[in-house]
């Protein structure tokens, strides 16, 4: 997969962007508050039509426009392909070769994408809700029909909470049939989230065991709360099956509070170091590493996968690693061969994933202009 152009139009402070990227490095280059993060924000969601910071679709529009519009042309499987997605009014329209995507799988069909933000940290210092958006955002990655599937449970629960919000004077006839459904889809998420880590984590530990600098094993985990049974070998009958008869137990308890208190929206992912909780214990620079095997982990997951490596998106990462851990994920990416967009306050800080053929681009104001393309970044 290789993307040959990009075009923004009023995509956050972005007016007009036009470029075509290196098959390696493309080098975004500004001072603080001026657009990089944007630039890689609306590749992101044009790859994934996920923001990549949460928050409203609206906040994408640049200000003062009523909408804004990412193109992209994608070189995949030896084809050619453009994809497009506009955003406007509070929701988005896909767009495959200038014509409405029939559907979500024909929209992404086979374009990837992983970011590494200075946000990933979260997935080892912020909640369960940090923890799960990271996970889902690398199960979808892996399997596309997540988006929609994690949807459908995303209705089914709104629904079921909105019965018990009417608290114990529903039937429970009707309770029962939300739960069915509810179930079904939640025992998807399981089997996606289940199926991600089992290819991920030993992958994440090894990577982990090369970069972490300390003899300590670290572990990451995917455990359902309150769900029964054998989680890692049952099927999704069974594990359909074990939530409803969990919504069933909680279910006086769940009426009181008027919100559904089981399902995949409230589990969480582990991350340890020597046995013990990395949140708690494991030092900064740890955690950087714990999430930059994360992170190399899912890549070499994803090529081992689809037979390609995924675009890689770094924001302003360098300047969040220490020298030792930074020249190993520059030479990882030069080495990788993959084709990647980073974006930097100091270019001598990601020389070292920079080609003869990277594109250096400066970003100010809102103006993205390309300087040329060169070993190393003119002054
Ligand atoms: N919808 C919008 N319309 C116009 N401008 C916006 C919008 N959303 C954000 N901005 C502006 O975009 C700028 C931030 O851009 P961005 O986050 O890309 O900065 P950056 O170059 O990555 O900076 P840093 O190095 O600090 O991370 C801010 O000035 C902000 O006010």
């Amino acid at each position: 997969m290789r993307l040959l152009a990009l075009q923004v139009q009023d995509f956050r402070n972005l007016p007009q962007v036009q470029l075509s990227p290196s098959p390696h490095s493309t080098i975004a280059v500004g001072q603080n508050g001026q657009g990089k993060t944007n630039l890689l924000e609306a590749l992101y969601f044009l790859a994934t039509l996920k923001p990549l910071r949460a928050g409203r679709l609206s906040e994408l529009v640049r200000w003062g426009t009523k909408s804004a519009l990412v193109t992209g042309r994608f070189l995949l499987k030896g084809a050619e392909r453009e994809i497009s997605v506009e955003v406007g009014g509070g929701t988005r329209q896909a767009f495959v070769d200038g014509k409405k995507a029939p559907s979500l799988e024909e929209y992404f069909g086979g374009v990837s994408v992983v970011a590494f933000t200075p946000d990933d940290l979260e997935v080892i210092k912020g909640g369960p809700d940090a923890r799960r958006s990271f996970l889902d955002r690398a199960v979808f990655n892996r399997f596309p029909a997540f988006l929609r599937e994690s949807r459908e449970y995303a209705r089914a629960l709104k629904n079921r909470n909105r019965l018990l919000r009417e608290g114990h004077a529903v039937e429970a006839a009707y309770l029962e049939a939300y739960d069915e459904t509810l179930a079904k889809a939640g025992a998807r998420i399981y089997a996606r989230r289940r199926a991600l880590m089992a290819e991920l984590a030993p992958r994440a530990q090894a990577t982990f065991a090369s970069i972490g600098r300390t003899v300590d094993p670290a572990t990451y985990g995917y455990h359902p709360s309150h769900l029964g049974g054998d989680f890692a070998t049952a099927d999704e009958p069974t594990l359909a099956a074990a939530l409803r008869e969990s919504l069933n137990e909680r279910l006086r308890r769940d009426l009181d509070r008027g919100f559904t208190s089981v399902g995949p929206h409230a589990d969480d992912v582990s991350v340890t170091l020597g046995g013990r909780s990395a949140r708690a214990y494991a030092s900064q620079g740890q955690q950087r590493a714990l999430v930059l095997g994360w992170k190399i982990a899912e890549i070499e997951n994803l090529e081992a996968a689809m037979g390609f490596l995924p675009l890689l998106l770094l924001d302003d990462v360098s300047s969040e690693l220490d020298p030792e851990r930074n020249a190993y994920l520059m030479s990882y990416l030069a080495k990788s061969g993959a084709q990647v967009f980073l974006t930097t306050t100091d270019g001598s800080l990601v020389r070292g994933a920079a080609a003869e053929d990277t594109l250096w681009l400066s970003v100010h104001a809102g103006e993205v202009v390309a300087r040329g393309t060169e070993a190393s970044p003119s002054p």
